[in-house]
């Protein structure tokens, strides 16, 4: 069996002063060993809320679980104690965050906190732990791995320290890596590295990865599969190649028209905004939440939830145009592909 994860139908909900926020509805979604999936969308869509409920992260109360289940290698996580939850996250399941100067610690030698991990989860004598943290090191392609494992994290540089934060994700070689936004605080080119490191390490000790970006870019680099978030729903999900060559959502087509074409010219590079600011999560439409931003939205997108259409094996999209009734994803992706070939002469 290749299944790692499966998410089931979750729900979060955040409980606030004004109401409550529904943060996540209806998640479902699989992660199989040793592959990387990215889950993407815009800020707000509910991309950390999903993956660290599905680390036991969740801060309970203000959020509450108000359905679904989470499986990890078939055991549902929800149902463990709080000390057999800390047992599997950092042996079996790890995180790396966007800032790593938040989650390292300031304090203490970079070396030591990679150490540690390996004392607390892998019973490690401190000479067997420090021997592997030095591995740890090299592997993630720091130089010098004997002297850097006795500084601080301030002699280190972004890059760095988000290669140190995935050295001590990966010290008890988890099957699961989650990474949360890993690359957006640093430079482009330190950017690529990284990136490329998480898909080296992934061959090499076969970790599935869950990649959360807001950048598609990002996801054709480095992913095998797509997530597409939008106010807490999963609204289009299949295999990379899928999502860039026969999207079937107006959302995915808004985020798809957002990148920054580095072939064109700068002059004629444009990034083309999603227009429109999505909905209140308080109390979500009852129908598609992206709707209101939809160029191509009928009426029963307003009044009806769209379940998820499936388009082939593994990709489905929640959007009616998928509807052998409507008028159909592609006579209207055909009419945008001439409306663009239209502007491009026009140009
Ligand atoms: N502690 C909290 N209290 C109230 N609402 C919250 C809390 N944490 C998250 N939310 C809300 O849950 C929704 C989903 O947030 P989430 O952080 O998962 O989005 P995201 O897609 O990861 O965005 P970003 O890319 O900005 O991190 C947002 O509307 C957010 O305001």
């Amino acid at each position: 069996m290749n299944r790692l994860l499966e998410v089931e139908n979750l729900g979060v909900n955040f409980k606030t002063y004004g109401g409550e926020v529904k943060a996540v509805r209806n998640v479902s979604f699989h992660v199989d060993k040793g592959e990387i999936v990215a889950i993407v969308g815009e800020s707000g869509s509910g991309k950390s809320v999903t993956v660290q409920t599905v680390m036991g992260l969740i801060p309970k109360p203000p959020a509450i679980i108000n359905s679904g289940k989470v499986l990890f290698e078939g055991k549902d996580l929800m149902t463990l104690s709080k000390k057999q939850l800390k047992k599997v996250n950092g042996s079996k399941m790890s995180m790396v965050f966007q800032d790593p100067m938040t989650s390292l610690n300031p304090t203490m030698k970079i070396g030591h906190q990679i150490a540690e991990v390996l004392i607390v989860h892998k019973n490690l004598s401190k000479a067997e732990a420090r021997k592997k943290a030095i591995e740890m090191i090299k592997l993630v392609g720091i130089p010098n791995a004997e002297e850097r494992y006795d500084q601080y994290p301030h002699e280190f540089s972004g890059g760095m320290r988000q290669r140190a934060m995935i050295s001590i994700a990966l010290a008890c070689s988890p099957e699961l890596l989650i990474a949360d936004e890993p690359t957006t605080a640093l430079d482009v080119t330190i950017q690529a590295q990284v990136l490329e490191l998480m898909k080296d390490l992934k061959t090499k000790i076969n970790t599935a990865i869950i990649l959360i970006t807001h950048d598609l870019g990002v996801v054709a680099e480095t992913a095998e599969r797509v997530i597409v978030m939008y106010a807490g729903m999963i609204m289009e999900t299949s295999s990379v190649d899928a999502i860039f060559n026969n999207p079937k959502h107006p959302y995915t087509w808004g985020l798809l028209e957002s990148i920054p074409d580095i072939t064109t010219s700068s002059e004629k590079q444009r990034l083309i905004p999603i227009e429109g600011t999505p909905p209140d999560l308080f109390s979500p439409p009852i129908g598609c939440p992206f709707a209101p931003r939809c160029k191509y939205a009928m009426e029963i997108c307003v009044n009806q939830m769209p379940p998820d259409f499936e388009i082939d094996e593994g990709h489905t999209a929640k959007c009616w145009l998928n509807d052998p009734r409507s008028l159909g994803a592609e006579e209207i992706l055909e009419l945008r592909g001439r409306g663009r070939e239209r502007e491009a002469s026009t140009n």
